[in-house]
């Protein structure tokens, strides 16, 4: 093991969003649920306990809540596809993996959606 396999997460992020290909789920938010696993190496905010060396979950997780909180996608893949690129693109991780899941609270209890992982190779 070594900084390679560093990871922060970020885990039960609830979201409310307009997502779904019905009709009704085009009138009203649902809640989802987002899982996110980020490589990145953490030794120098380790080694120097400094905030500003550190992927910051907080800005991570804000950033998520506003892109989903604001997405008005049918597919649960478009938007695990979309918030992934968007985490890429505006900070400092390797890779991810992400997971959103859809809870779907009316129809029996169970759960649906995707996970996903993009970026560089896992080494
Ligand atoms: N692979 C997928 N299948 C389905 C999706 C989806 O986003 N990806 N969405 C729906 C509907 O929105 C459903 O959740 C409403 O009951 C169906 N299948």
């Amino acid at each position: 093991m070594d900084a390679s396999t560093d990871t922060v997460f970020i885990r039960g992020l609830e979201i409310p969003t307009l997502i779904g290909v019905v009709e009704w789920e085009r009138q009203v938010e649902q809640i989802v649920v987002i899982n996110l696993e980020l490589a990145t190496d953490i030794t120098p905010a380790a080694a120097r306990d400094d905030l500003r060396e550190a992927l910051d979950y907080s800005v991570v997780l804000r950033r998520v809540k506003e892109f989903v909180g604001a997405s008005t996608f049918q597919l649960v893949e478009t938007l695990a596809e979309r918030t992934a690129q968007m985490v890429l693109d505006e900070f400092s991780v390797r890779r991810l993996r992400l997971e959103l899941v859809k809870p779907r609270p009316n129809s029996g209890g169970h759960t649906v959606g995707v996970i996903i992982e993009r970026g560089a190779p896992a080494e």
